[in-house]
């Protein structure tokens, strides 16, 4: 579905940001990306959908998407792509949420910008994925300011909404950093569900090494910019060749009081 080939990506005049990434990805497989601050991981999901900050660009190698490469697309080959095939969550999506409108006004203006849909309908579709993301009260959720929900709250709505398409791809940069270890689990195994029951494919880029070798079919390990390690979540916990990796491995969080090292 997804090939990322001898990617290279610059910002500025700066020296290469990264260098020789690969990664190649079925429907409804889990991948992720796991490194230090600065080795990159953002820059390569920022690539994939498209939206480099800073005068980022690809200077070497190819991101195809279903055969077709995605650095070829036009302005408005992306617009249709976005949000539907394809959707992106960060790791606070109160950041990305407006503070002063309501969540169901946002969420609305969300639903009928990439389909012809009233606006009755997009408040029942809006309130339904948000239930099914098990927000307790959706219609009060959606009548909130996004302040008056808990960081938690906030995430599920991001990524309900990044779900509404039922996208082919999901990127999910540090979902869960911003939330305490109990919401982090609760997160985690919701996307699992999504992946589970609609077959999207998740991208999702941490510096927790626990949170992805629990989602995670395939890892990437990344540092300054290269792929230092990479394989199934088995090959890569259970037979690291990179030093770096086995110090990441020896310094694996627990999450819910479970170290995910087999
Ligand atoms: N907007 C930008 N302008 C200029 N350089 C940038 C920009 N964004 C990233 N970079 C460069 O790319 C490097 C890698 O950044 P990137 O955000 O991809 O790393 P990361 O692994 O996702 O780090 P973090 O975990 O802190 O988000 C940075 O150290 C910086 O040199």
């Amino acid at each position: 579905m997804l090939e990322i080939k001898d990617l290279a990506v610059q910002y500025g005049k700066q020296s290469p940001t990264i260098e020789h990434f690969n990664l190649s990805m079925k429907k409804g497989e889990i991948i992720s990306v796991v490194g230090e601050s600065g080795s990159g991981k953002t820059t390569v999901i920022r690539a994939v959908l498209g939206a480099l900050a800073g005068g980022g660009r690809v200077t070497q190698g190819d991101i195809t998407f279903h055969g077709e490469s995605l650095l070829k697309y036009s302005r408005e080959e992306w617009r249709k792509l976005r949000g539907t095939k394809m959707s992106m969550i960060f790791q606070d999506c109160g950041g990305t949420l407006n503070p002063i409108r309501k969540i169901g006004s946002q969420y609305v203006e969300y639903i009928c910008t990439h389909s012809s849909q009233s606006k009755k309908e997009a408040w029942k579709l809006g309130t339904s994925m948000l239930e099914k993301m098990r927000l307790p009260e959706a219609e009060n959720v959606m009548n909130s300011y996004p302040h008056q929900l808990s960081g938690g709250m906030r995430q599920r709505v991001g990524i309900a909404m990044a779900m509404t398409f039922n996208p082919e791809l999901l990127l999910a940069d540090e979902p869960t950093s911003a939330l305490d270890v109990t919401t982090q689990a609760q997160i985690v195994r919701q996307m699992m569900e999504l992946r589970d029951k609609s077959q999207t494919g998740i991208i999702i880029v941490t510096h927790n090494l626990g949170v992805a070798a629990y989602m995670a079919d395939k890892l990437i390990v990344m540092q300054y910019g290269k792929v230092v390690d990479a394989g199934t979540r088995d090959e890569v916990m259970n037979h690291p060749t990179n030093d770096y990796t086995k110090r990441l491995l020896a310094a694996v969080p627990e999450m819910e009081g479970e170290r995910f090292v087999s």
